[in-house]
């Protein structure tokens, strides 16, 4: 069995690959990073360190590793004929990988099982974004014949997977927890068989759970973290006055999430402690700029503060910790970061309705819209 892996970073060799693997595909990393790319090609095995309590080391092996910008025609070859194609590259990036796989798709052998892709993106329905991009790649009458080729799956994966030292090479280190949860119904007979992953038939429960309670946790440290001058997630945890705030946040989100999914509230009041857990988890060398990343993203329309955020208000439900968060978010300022300089220019250019528009997608008539102008308006002043 083979599975080829776009995306060799943090969660792809410490989460995604690793599965994989134990479930008996050869892997095929495929990756813009040529550096990275030569070095799991001269690698036999790499070893994925879990910190924190019942850690172990895994190793990983019998990869092969391709450069996806250079030796284009030769991953169009290995995808032909693979069984699984998974994604971690970011959700803004679908859309350059998706040619790739409609070539593929084209050259594929029509008696073959149906290529199994499934993006692995802190997104909701990130797998449907890339399949309509594969989609867009093709000709309209084209997509007739290549659809049956493939099974397009939507999931969901959580395990922190910090920014890795560059004295680990590709060694990866992460935290222990992990899971993935992957839509069964667009498969069918044809479900893949990787037994890390749990396969359920609604996956909007399982993505927006862990979504607005995972990564609005995470983000919410993240920026009051960042506005405190603390550099590490486990220290911005251990902060009374950041703690308190990502406990306020997700009391926002889990009063929503039960209420729109019926999710036991003592189970989710559970799952968010375990989550607080492994935030603070002294021996992830996670950092606030890594988990703040790319705030524009994470302040979209249906992203970890304004989805949930919108909800509440459109609901009547309390969201005053979530939008003393995103003015927190507003503060982020790191010049590496590309989005966080462009935050700072619409800041610095834009009124507050039209920041407001431009970067949440809330149209102005939406309940939410006004109190986020009324955040924006301060941060301006
Ligand atoms: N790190 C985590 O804790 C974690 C956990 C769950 C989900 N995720 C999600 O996984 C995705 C990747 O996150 P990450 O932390 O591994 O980031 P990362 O930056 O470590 O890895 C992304 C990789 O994608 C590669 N890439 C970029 N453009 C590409 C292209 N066109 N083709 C092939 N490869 C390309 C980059 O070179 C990089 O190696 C994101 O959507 C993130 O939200 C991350
Ligand atoms: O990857 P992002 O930028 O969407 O979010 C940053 C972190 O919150 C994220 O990577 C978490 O570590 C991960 O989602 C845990 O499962």
């Amino acid at each position: 069995m083979k599975a080829v892996h776009f995306g060799a970073g943090n969660i792809g060799r410490g989460f995604v690959g690793l599965l994989l693997h134990d479930a008996g595909y050869e892997v095929v990393f495929a990756d813009v990073n040529a550096e990275l790319i030569d070095q799991l090609d001269a690698a036999p095995s790499y070893d994925v360190h879990e910190v924190g309590e019942g850690g172990q080391i895994r190793t990983v092996t019998g990869f092969r590793a391709i450069n996806s910008a250079s030796a284009e025609n030769e991953l169009i070859s290995e995808i032909q004929t693979a069984d699984v194609v998974t994604t971690a590259v970011g959700p803004n990036i679908l859309r350059f990988v998706a040619p790739v796989i409609a070539r593929a798709l084209a050259l594929r052998d029509s008696g073959l099982a149906p290529l199994a892709v499934m993006a692995c993106e802190n997104a909701i329905n990130a797998t449907d974004v890339l399949k309509t991009e594969v989609q867009a790649s093709v000709a309209p009458d084209e997509w007739e014949a290549l659809s049956p080729r493939a099974i397009f799956a939507n999931t969901a994966v959580d395990r922190i997977v910090p920014g890795q030292a560059a004295s680990a090479g590709i060694d990866v280190t992460v935290e222990t927890f992990y899971e993935w949860v992957i839509e069964s119904g667009p498969f069918g007979e044809n479900t893949p068989d990787i037994p890390g992953a749990t396969f359920v038939d609604a996956l909007g429960p399982y993505i927006e759970r862990k979504l607005f309670t995972v990564n609005t946790g995470h983000a919410t440290a993240a920026y009051y973290g960042f506005a405190a001058g603390i550099e590490k997630i486990s220290d911005a945890l251990a902060d009374t006055a950041v703690s308190d705030a990502v406990r306020s946040v997700l009391e926002e989100t889990s009063a929503l999430l039960v209420a729109k999914h019926g999710i036991d509230a003592e189970a989710q009041a559970a799952y968010r402690e375990k989550i607080l857990g492994r935030f603070a988890n002294p021996h992830l060398p996670d950092t606030v700029q890594r988990v703040g990343r790319q705030p524009l993203r994470k302040l979209s329309r249906h992203e970890r503060f304004i989805g949930p955020a919108a909800e509440l208000a459109e609901r009547g439900m309390g969201h005053s910790a979530l939008l003393d968060a995103i003015a927190q978010a507003l503060r982020f300022d790191v010049a590496d970061d590309e989005q966080s300089a462009e935050m700072r220019r619409m800041l610095a250019e834009l009124d507050a309705p039209a920041f407001v528009e431009q970067v949440t997608g809330l149209a102005p008539e939406h309940p939410l819209f006004g109190e986020i102008v009324g955040i924006v308006s301060t941060a301006l002043a």
